[in-house]
Formats: structure tokens, sequence, C-alpha cells
């Protein structure tokens, strides 16, 4: 049994993981989280499923930015790993202030690291992005751990830097090991309904296409449909948040089991166009929901799609979600309990 900190456990792709800790595991979660973009039900969710197992969870407001009480926080808890989710993550919003982000993803990441160092808590697990890969030429793609990096938005650049930190500090502190897991689009919700995304003004597109099937919004907008790819919409490698989620149960394991830091891509290996992931929240909403072409949107790459070689041989990650109108149902289902 471990004791494991959550940061950002209140968010989207944090509480799924915590949700997969009390129902698959017997450790031990203490959730951090300043309430920014997450939510005090989903925490109160999340106690429920834990009450449901006989098990309680912990949960401390705090903001990482608050480095005194982090360090406090930190020595006075005695953890064997870390899972840090928290973080800014609005792509517009980081060209528009990357000082945020800098600040919150990357200097606060680097406190976190030290207070990890200085405390002996050897495993670092990271929430990542494929924003991290920039534009990759299409040759790159499917694109492997290995493709250069070379973020092309302040988001992307802080969580890069972010992982140069832990790389440096795993480098120096034999002791200390990480995980870096770089996400590709993750969306979904609790198959079973009790936990989702529940983002105030989302821009992912499956929430959107939710959303507009709802009538929450009269029409959406595809981004541009004059990409080189199949229709001429994006393509991107949309992965089920709780597949997602079960990379950081195998991921927690590997570091446990000795052995050493390494860095994972987690998608499903194929992608699908914009228009395709439309077409699919209509049929399985039932809804024909109006959609309009508009122009392109700003830093966007016409193809992320993951290479997932690395994370299902080494950390024998086994997707079973992988199927779009399962990953559309269960984000409208979890929509129509957001209304
Ligand atoms: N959602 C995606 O598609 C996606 C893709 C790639 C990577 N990621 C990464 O996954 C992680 C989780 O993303 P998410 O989609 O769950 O977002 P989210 O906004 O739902 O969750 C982030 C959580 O962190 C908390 N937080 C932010 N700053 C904090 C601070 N200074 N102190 C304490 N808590 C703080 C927020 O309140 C929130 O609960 C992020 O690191 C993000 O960069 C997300
Ligand atoms: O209303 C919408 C929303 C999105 N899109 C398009 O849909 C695709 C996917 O967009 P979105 O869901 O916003 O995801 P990405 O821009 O690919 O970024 C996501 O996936 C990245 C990893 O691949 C993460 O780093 C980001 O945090 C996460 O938001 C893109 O081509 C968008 O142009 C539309 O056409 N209309």
């Amino acid at each position: 049994m471990a004791e494991i900190l959550v940061t950002g456990g209140a968010g989207y792709i944090g509480s799924h993981v915590v949700k997969q800790l009390i129902e698959e595991t017997d450790h031990r979660v203490h959730i951090i989280d300043n309430l920014s973009t997450g939510f005090i039900e989903t925490i109160k969710r999340l106690e429920e499923i834990a009450a449901g197992k006989n098990k309680q969870i912990k949960f401390t407001k705090l903001d990482l930015s608050h480095w005194d009480k982090v360090d406090n926080f930190i020595k006075e808890n005695n953890f064997d790993a870390v899972i840090h989710f928290a973080a800014a993550l609005i792509v517009p919003e980081s060209v528009e202030n990357p000082l945020k982000y800098y600040l919150n993803n990357t200097a606060n990441t680097a406190h976190l690291i030290k207070c990890c160092v200085e405390n002996k808590v050897n495993k670092f697990i990271f929430s990542s992005t494929a924003a991290v890969y920039g534009e990759p030429d299409k040759k790159s793609i499917p694109i492997d751990e290995d493709c250069p990096t070379n973020p092309i938005n302040p988001y992307g650049m802080s969580k890069r830097m972010s992982e140069i930190v832990l790389k440096d500090a795993a480098k120096a502190h034999s002791n200390f090991n990480y995980v870096i897991l770089r996400y590709f689009n993750v969306a979904g919700a609790d198959p079973l309904g009790r936990i989702g995304q529940s983002t105030k003004n989302a821009t992912h597109l499956i929430k959107v296409a939710a959303e507009t099937a709802l009538g929450k919004r009269k029409k959406m907008y595809i981004f541009g449909d004059d990409y080189e790819t199949r229709d001429g919409t994006c393509i991107r490698d949309y992965i089920h948040v709780d597949d997602l989620a079960k990379s950081h149960l195998l991921a927690y394991e590997y570091l446990k089991n000795g052995h050493s830091s390494d860095v994972f891509n987690c998608g499903y290996g194929y992608g699908f166009t914009v228009k395709e992931v439309i077409d699919t929240m209509k049929k399985v909403s039932g809804v024909d929901f109006d959609v309009e072409i508009v122009g392109r949107r700003a830093g966007d790459p016409a193809e992320l799609v993951a290479d997932n070689k690395k994370i299902k041989t080494i950390l024998n990650f086994k997707p079973v979600y992988d199927d779009l109108e399962f990953i559309c149902k269960t984000a409208l289902e979890w929509e129509k309990k957001l209304t």
C-alpha cells in the first residue's frame, strides 16, 4: 500500500485517475487542488466512490504557487509518489498570458520537484502533452517519443520545460525517478457516469460537439477544411480518459518495480478527422445539429497521431475503450448530467 499525492485531482483527468486508484488499488490517495478549474463537487463524488469501497480519500485545498505551504505540506506527509496534473492548459490563453503558464506550469512544477527530492518522494508521474511536438512533418506521423520536440505555443513550451527540469533532477539525484506521459487528445467520461469533464467554456472538440447536440450551443464550427487530410479537416488521436487514467497506474507500478525514468506517448495510434468526430456525435445523440465551416484556428497542426508501441511494450498498456462511438457516448451522457 502506497501513499500517493495527486495534484489537480479535482480536475477532469486527475479525478479519473483518483477513481481508478480507489477502485483498483489499495493505495491511499491525498488530493491537492486550488479549485481554479477543478470542482469541489468532483471531490465529493470521489469521496462517495471511496465510501462505497469503505475507503477514504484526503483533500487539501492548496495552491502550488504557495511555495512555503507546499514545502510544509510535503514535509508533513510521507508520500511514496506524486502524480502531477495541476496546470493551466488553454492554448490561446497561454499566448496572451505566457507568464501565467511559465509560473503555474513550469515554476510551480520545478518547486514541487524540489520538495519531492528534498523529502525523498522518489516517484514522480507527470502530465505532459502532444503539444510538446509542435507541428511535426508528415513523415514523423505516427509520432514516436524520439520525434524532436518543438512546441509552438507557451503552453506546450511550459510543459516541455517541466520535462527538462524533471530529466535534469533525475540525472542529479539518482534515487529520484519519473515517468512523463505525453497525452494526445483526451475525451469521454466515466462509463458509469459518476464523473466527467465539467470544464467551463471548453474548447475541446468532443465536449463542444456534445454541448451542441444537447442544444447548449446553437451550432458549432469546424476550424478549417483545407488541410491535406482525407476530408480536409484536422486529424487527432482521441484516447478515452479511463484508458489514459490506467496508464498512470501502470506508470506507478513501473517505477515501483525499480525501472528507470522514461517518457511515453498516450494515444491509440490512429486518428479521426474533425468531420468524422462530429458525424459520430450526431449518430450517438440522434441529433443533426448545425455545423459551420470557418477558417483555420491558429496553431492547429493538420495531424497528430501517437505511435504507441513504447507504452504498449514497456508499460503493457492495453486499450479497453478504443471506440470513438463509446468515447462520444460517455461524453454525451456526462454532458446531460451537467444540464
Ligand atoms: N485535457 C486534455 O486534453 C489534456 C491533454 C494533454 C495534457 N493535459 C494535461 O493534463 C493535466 C490535467 O488536465 P485536465 O484536462 O484534467 O484539466 P483540468 O483543468 O480539469 O485540471 C487541472 C486541475 O489542476 C488544478 N490546478 C491548476 N493550477 C493549480 C495550482 N497552482 N495549484 C493547485 N491546483 C491547481 C485545477 O483546479 C484543476 O482541478 C494538465 O497538466 C494538462 O496540461 C490535458
Ligand atoms: O469547436 C471546435 C473545436 C475543435 N475543433 C478542431 O478539432 C481538433 C481538435 O481540437 P481540440 O479538441 O481543441 O484539441 P487540440 O487542439 O488538438 O488540443 C488538445 O490535445 C492536445 C494534445 O494533442 C493537448 O495538448 C491540448 O491540451 C488539448 O486541448 C482541432 O483540429 C480543432 O481545430 C473544431 O474544428 N471545432
